[in-house]
């Protein structure tokens, strides 16, 4: 399995996260992505690719030109008037409130966030821009015949929306994946994310269409974060209605006691939709000793999940998103492809 991966990640590393009431060091680190190389090179995978570069207009097919732009300036104008610290946002356009576009930079990032936990810093652009291209060079193998491949990106994607960062994440990778695999001659793609948190991004730049499938196994919102999206009633709107599959779970969820089952319906359904490809949003936050998660999976449930993925036997792209427990995090990720490649 080809793993693409750039060291330009590491240009995302914010100071601080606010977390249980402490300013502590951000668990969404450089360190994260460079445990996750190290394993599959141990492993044997490889060798590593290095990430083509692709267009703007591949984001713009996702995301709002007006969010790319403001992305792309925002540190600029923070420094202007902050000087060079996080840019982190105070207040958001909830309840009451209208949804007017304000001028200062605090105001924007106050109307594209959804949290104050996803610092924009000095690299964040390049890092989040070199991401996408990590996950279209994977997109491009798949387009190119390959049965499968892992875009090891960071900083993860799923939880930012057309006009939408938050999450740690800031473009949505593996949406544009999806979006850029349905542009290159695939007509329904699936999105299967098995991360911790829900996908609140994805399932919203795809719910109205009946061209790609959202599926989130995720913990359940009334829990857990975003909160805000996720639930199973979400099947989707308009020509999208029946294309959006949600598996809330309770904390402490396990393997055995309702995540394998969710997973399986999951899968099920994407087969009978008849998706012709699938990217997975993996992230791993779901292992039993996640710092920022209440699941129970173990390092050996990650081989029965990735063995689970391949009986789909679709084209499979594997987007990396989040897994917080760094010790673990090699092993998880390992033997989910391990797993999956086992069973292919
Ligand atoms: N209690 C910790 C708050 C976590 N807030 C953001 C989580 C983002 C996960 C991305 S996969
Ligand atoms: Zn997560």
């Amino acid at each position: 399995m080809d793993v693409v991966y750039s060291e330009l990640h590491a240009l995302q590393n914010g100071a601080y996260e606010l977390i249980g009431g402490q300013l502590q060091p951000p668990v969404e680190k450089p360190e994260r992505a460079e445990t996750i190389r190290a394993a599959v090179e141990a492993a044997g995978f490889g060798p590593l690719l290095s990430p083509e570069s692709f267009p703007d207009d591949t984001i713009t097919r996702v995301h709002t030109p007006e969010f790319v732009a403001f992305l792309s300036t925002a540190w600029d104008r923070w420094v202007e008037a902050h000087g060079p610290y996080d840019a982190l946002p105070l207040n958001w356009p909830v309840r009451t409130f209208r949804q007017k576009i304000p001028e200062a930079i605090d105001g924007l990032l106050s109307y594209y966030s959804l949290d104050a936990g996803t610092p924009i810093t000095a690299g964040t652009w390049k890092a989040a821009r070199t991401a996408v291209d990590v996950a279209l060079t994977g997109a491009r193998l798949i387009q190119d015949g390959k049965r499968h491949a892992f875009a090891l990106c960071r900083p993860p994607g799923h939880h930012a929306a057309a006009d939408l960062y938050g999450g740690y994440c800031f473009l949505n990778n593996a949406a544009i994946a999806a979006q850029y695999l349905r542009d290159n001659g695939a007509a329904k793609v699936a999105v299967l994310d098995v991360d911790y948190h829900h996908g609140n991004g994805t399932q919203a730049i795809f719910y109205d269409r009946a061209d790609v499938f959202f599926a989130s196994v995720h913990a359940d919102p009334l829990q857990e974060y975003p909160f805000f999206l996720g639930y199973a009633d979400e099947t989707g709107t308009g020509a999208g209605e029946g294309c959006n599959a949600n598996y809330p779970l309770r904390w402490g969820t396990g393997w055995e006691t309702g995540y394998a089952d969710a997973l399986d319906d999951a899968c099920r359904r994407i087969h009978g939709w008849g998706a012709e490809a699938v990217v997975v949003s993996l992230g791993v936050d779901t292992f039993e000793q996640d710092p920022i998660s209440q699941f129970k999976l173990t390092t050996p449930d990650y081989t029965r999940m990735g063995e689970r993925i391949a009986r789909l036997g679709l084209p499979t792209l594997f987007v990396m998103e989040g897994g917080y427990d760094v010790a673990a995090l090699g092993d998880n990720v390992v033997n989910t492809l391990t797993g999956y490649l086992n069973a292919s």
